[in-house]
């Protein structure tokens, strides 16, 4: 199925409609305040505190915000397995192990989220996002708080372990868009445009001329 948002928010956006692709990573950029976490929401089936009309189909999601909401009294293996633990299932070690070794923290399973750098709770946050294997995976500026170097690792990390699944991710950073999105779309209160994305499958190479010349139109289009 493709998740879709399709009304408006009186005094905020729209109308519009979102439709995302599916097994495709959507990046959606905008202003601040434009409602872009409110989109995302929607499709989440969460509260918006806005008056949103319209129509929304989606699928079961999980969602990974700015920060990564990690339990700090649970371990890094706990946290990974939490969506199980919360639904009263058993959780399932080797597939937790197998997930905090793909985000490259294996061997620091029994850490608290205390004894880790921010970069390595932004990845467990990634691991237990992954750990739901939901048909949709929603990304609310998701690297937002890392430095540019471990904005580069993790963003490449997670467009390859999210490959095949159908994404949204909120971003504010043009050059990560044009890094990550095999789609690209800028929300603005007049609606949805799409931007076209550079060329090849991502993640792209950060300083490949097309996905400079992509960032650069973007900003462009973000500035207009
Ligand atoms: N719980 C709420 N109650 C009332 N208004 C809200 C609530 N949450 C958001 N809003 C309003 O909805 C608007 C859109 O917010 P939203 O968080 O979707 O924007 P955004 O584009 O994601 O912003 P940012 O980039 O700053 O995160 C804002 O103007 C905000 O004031």
């Amino acid at each position: 199925m493709r998740p879709m948002v399709s009304g408006q928010v009186p005094g905020l956006f729209g109308p519009l409609e979102l439709v995302l692709e599916p097994g495709r990573l959507t990046c959606l950029l905008g202003a601040s305040g434009v409602g872009k976490s409110t989109l995302l929401r929607l499709l989440a089936g969460l509260p918006t505190g806005v008056e949103f009309r319209g129509r929304v189909e989606t699928a079961p999601s999980a969602l990974m915000g700015q920060d990564a909401g990690l339990f700090p009294w649970l371990s890094v293996a706990q946290n990974v397995g939490l969506g199980a633990r919360l639904r009263g299932e058993p959780a399932d070690g080797t597939q937790i192990r197998a997930l905090v070794a793909a985000v490259g923290l294996a061997g620091l399973e029994d850490r608290l989220p205390a004894q880790l750098s921010g970069g390595q709770r932004q990845r467990v946050a990634l691991a237990r996002t992954l750990a739901e294997d939901r048909p949709l995976v929603l990304l609310d500026e998701p690297f937002s708080a890392l430095d540019v170097a471990l904005r580069l690792q993790i963003g490449e990390m997670a467009a390859r372990l999210l490959a095949g699944r159908t994404v949204l991710m909120v971003t504010h950073d043009p050059a990560e868009a044009a890094r990550l999105g095999d789609r690209i779309l800028v929300l603005t209160p007049a609606g949805l445009a799409g931007h076209p994305a550079p060329p090849g499958p991502v993640p792209r190479r950060h300083d490949a001329p097309e996905v400079l010349a992509a960032q650069a139109a973007l900003t462009r289009q973000l500035l207009a």
